[in-house]
């Protein structure tokens, strides 16, 4: 309140105003201060002053009293303002330190060092990179030893007594490219039966991955048609049968093997799984595959792996394997390893093909003992099929054309040089040019020739095992499969947490930048003593005001914005952005692609909350607004949502190198929209109020300017100052609503760009 202090004088009072005396030279020097603008003595006999800091003035105002402990008394008090319970407020402050925070801040600060750090030292932790590399490098390769058990051949028929039976069967499937002067895929015919060990050889660019693509539905023919037990239901309908091991490796980083599986098992295995056996069934497939001795190991990523590429291989093969499939594609599966190695696992495909499982993989350079295991072979060469049977058949097909393959050679390698047109025919009939062309044409017409005996077979099929109920059968059997859409979304949440704790120094970063973030800006407002608003003095004491100030206010929203746009983007640019790879192969394998949003989401929840709580503490200690300090945290807390969600956005449209830097670009323009250059009432009168309203930046500033100018609203003209800016007044909890709306329409941005964006890599 302007009240008259404690010197002598006649009382003023509204109804008997103030007189208004030309101040001193010294005193008109200091009115003309934005802060501590108030003079000492009265200017004249009958000029009321107002009551000065660090003391309060109760009406009428003619005394003056020192303030009280814990509380603060700013320019022209008329009773104490209660401080926080933890903040510093000495007799006589004019200004309220707020420690909740900070002191809120520090406790868990301890309580993340402890959880993180603490089982480091003590040596339980599996977060411990240079022990595990260690033990990566000392374990022994127990491959052959433990591929002997057949532990996992149980899995698949175990949980399912009436598992269906599945085949495949496609026909002149062709698949072209605009681009492209050829087809990538021409025209290929055939059919894989159940429990079949399949494998697609040729020469790079084939069209092997192409074409296992389209058997696996990820890609739709341009002509011909793929049936599932003889029905057109296309594969990708049945996602949850069928496995895929892509050629790289993706798997989620920060994760144990054992975790890596255990989370596959419980997202796509049988719902009705107990944690025990799904444990267990962990446990059989990681001692299947040879990895059991690595279980506890971290994955890494793919620039930082903890184990051998090999080991990463079979960790990818296991996570398919887990949810039991009944058709397992795998691209190159042996691929960087050894070929014992190689050997043992196909063995391994050959016994999981054995319990009614299809296989069927892409070989590059399949040694002998590999190509006489497999139970069916595709040979491709420029799009085109040059032969599709057993391997046996195989050498006699191409005898009879004059290839003769030596007994001493390996006939897989003699093969791919003939897809190669590397290999040279006795027969009169094929020459050198365009070998491939005129192979592609022989098995055609060796084709048609057996059309009829094929035609039987079809027949056979269709009505035998193959009955229309027989595809309703598998898609009961995967509705089956994979936990509830609530449990995806703990399990996604569980894996993200547990993948930002293993990343301690990432997520102290974060918290870091935020804590400094916040201090930069308390730093410069630490001279204004608390005092960031002045207006007109109200009626009818407007002559005694001093400049006013309405602009700072606006400018710490300002401040505010931009700082949480430089420490919150890259952040929220790593949420999706860095997992993307793993996110496709997931939602392609039939994970629910909300589920694993919502758990991520979630899972950024205690980062944003510890980050904009270190931002709201050290602003807040050093500025020493006079807002209740839990209030500006929620405006603090609500912008780190949008601007994380904004990045999430960003990173998920755009290249991952890209992300950061545009997703900065855009947060800096959402708060530099933020109502003080050019200030809010400019905008106005361009009619373009809109525009800013979309972006919260405004709403923060407005919620900000709300809060400040409510603890003066006694002192000064607030609507005045409203006016002059732009913003509203007495409308917080709008602001508040809003910058929460639109947080959450920067996620629902993201999820529609996670569902639309790279589709066909979900597929
Ligand atoms: N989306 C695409 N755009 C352009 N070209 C493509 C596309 N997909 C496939 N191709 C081309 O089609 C051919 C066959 O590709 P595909 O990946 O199926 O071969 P591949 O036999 O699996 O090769 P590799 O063994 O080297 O992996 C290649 O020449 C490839 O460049």
């Amino acid at each position: 309140m302007i009240a008259k202090n404690s010197l002598p004088g006649p009382e003023s009072k509204r109804t008997e105003p103030p007189q208004y005396c030309p101040p001193t030279k010294e005193c008109q020097a200091v009115r003309l201060q934005m802060a501590e603008n108030t003079c000492d003595q009265p200017q004249g006999l009958y000029e009321p002053i107002v009551c000065t800091k660090g003391y309060y003035c109760p009406r009428p105002g003619d005394q003056r009293y020192l303030c009280p402990d814990k509380h603060y008394c700013p320019l022209g008090t008329e009773s104490p303002v209660k401080c926080g319970p933890l903040s510093v407020c000495p007799s006589g402050s004019s200004r309220e330190f707020h420690l909740d925070g900070f002191v809120v801040a520090m406790i868990l600060d301890i309580v993340l060092l402890i959880i993180v750090f603490v089982p480091l030292r003590l040596g339980v932790s599996n977060l411990d990179f240079k022990k595990y590399r260690k033990d990566s490098q000392s374990s022994s390769e127990e491959v052959l030893e433990v591929a002997e058990r057949p532990t996992l051949l149980s899995i698949p028929g175990e949980h399912e007594t009436n598992y269906p039976s599945i085949s495949i069967t496609y026909e002149e499937i062709t698949f072209e490219l605009s681009e492209l002067n050829r087809p990538v895929v021409s025209s290929v015919s055939g059919s894989i039966q159940r429990g079949m060990l399949c494998g697609i050889l040729g020469p790079s660019g084939a069209g092997k991955t192409t074409l296992m693509r389209l058997l696996m539905g990820k890609i739709e023919p341009t002509k011909g048609i793929v049936k599932v037990n003889g029905s057109q239901t296309t594969i990708s309908r049945l996602k949850k049968l069928t496995g895929y091991v892509p050629s790289d490796d993706i798997l989620p980083s920060h994760l144990t093997v054992y975790e890596t599986i255990l989370h596959a098992c419980r997202l796509r295995g049988p719902r009705n799984w107990s944690e025990k056996q799904r444990s267990v069934a962990t446990q059989s497939i990681m001692q299947s595959l040879g990895i059991l001795h690595i279980q506890h190991q971290l994955v890494g990523d793919q620039l930082m792996s903890l184990i051998s590429s090999g080991q990463r291989k079979r960790v990818s093969i296991a996570t398919e394997l887990i949810a039991a499939p009944m058709m397992l594609f795998l691209d190159e599966p042996t691929s960087g390893l050894d070929s014992t190695t190689a050997m043992v696992l196909i063995d391994l495909l050959k016994k999981i093909s054995g319990t009614g499982v299809i296989v069927v993989c892409i070989l590059h350079q399949p040694r002998q003992e590999i190509f006489v295991a497999l139970d069916h072979v595709m040979l491709m060469a420029e799009g085109m099929q040059l032969y599709e049977g057993s391997p046996g058949e195989a050498a006699s097909y191409f005898s009879s054309h004059g290839f003769e393959i030596s007994k001493d050679a390996n006939p897989a390698d003699y093969l791919l040089d003939i897809a190669a047109s590397k290999a040279r025919s006795a027969s009169p009939h094929i020459g050198t040019v365009n070998m491939a062309q005129q192979l592609a044409r022989m098995w055609e017409q060796q084709q048609c020739i057996q059309n009829e005996a094929i035609q039987h077979t079809e027949d056979e099929i269709e009505t035998s095992e193959l009955a229309p109920d027989a595809v309703v059968d598998l898609e009961r059997t995967a509705a089956l499969r994979g936990a509830s859409w609530l449990r995806q979304v703990q399990y996604c949440h569980l894996r993200a947490m547990k993948q930002q704790l293993r990343q301690p120094f990432s997520l102290l970063l974060e918290i870091a930048v935020g804590g400094v973030a916040g201090l930069l800006i308390g730093l410069g407002l630490y001279s204004n003593k608390g005092m960031h608003f002045e207006g007109v003095y109200l009626t009818p004491f407007e002559m005694l005001s001093s400049a006013v100030d309405y602009s700072t206010v606006p400018k710490i929203g300002n401040m505010i914005t931009l700082a949480i746009a430089l420490a919150a983007s890259a952040p929220g640019v790593s949420t999706f952005g860095d997992e993307k790879p793993l996110y496709w192969r997931e939602a392609a394998a039939g994970h629910r692609r909300s589920a694993y949003f919502t758990g991520k989401v979630l899972a950024t929840i205690p980062r944003m909350t510890l980050s904009s709580l270190h931002f709201a503490s050290f602003y807040a200690i050093l500025a020493t607004p006079s807002i209740n300090f839990w209030l500006l945290y929620v405006l603090v807390l609500l912008y780190f949502y949008c601007v994380y969600g904004l990045a999430s956005a960003v990173s998920v449209a755009v290249k991952r190198e890209n992300g950061a830097l545009l997703a900065m670009i855009l947060c800096l323009i959402i708060g530099a929209f933020g109502g003080y250059a050019p200030m809010l009432s400019n905008v106005q009168s361009w009619h373009l109020e809109w525009l800013w309203r979309l972006c919260p930046g405004t709403w923060l500033t407005e919620a900000y300017f709300d809060l400040v100018l409510k603890r003066v609203e006694y002192l000064y003209d607030v609507h005045a100052a409203a006016a002059w800016t732009g913003f509203s007044l007495r409308r917080t909890s709008l602001d508040v609503v809003m910058i929460l709306i639109i947080g959450t329409f920067y996620r629902a941005v993201t999820f529609a760009g996670l569902v639309f964006f790279d589709r066909d890599k979900q597929r």
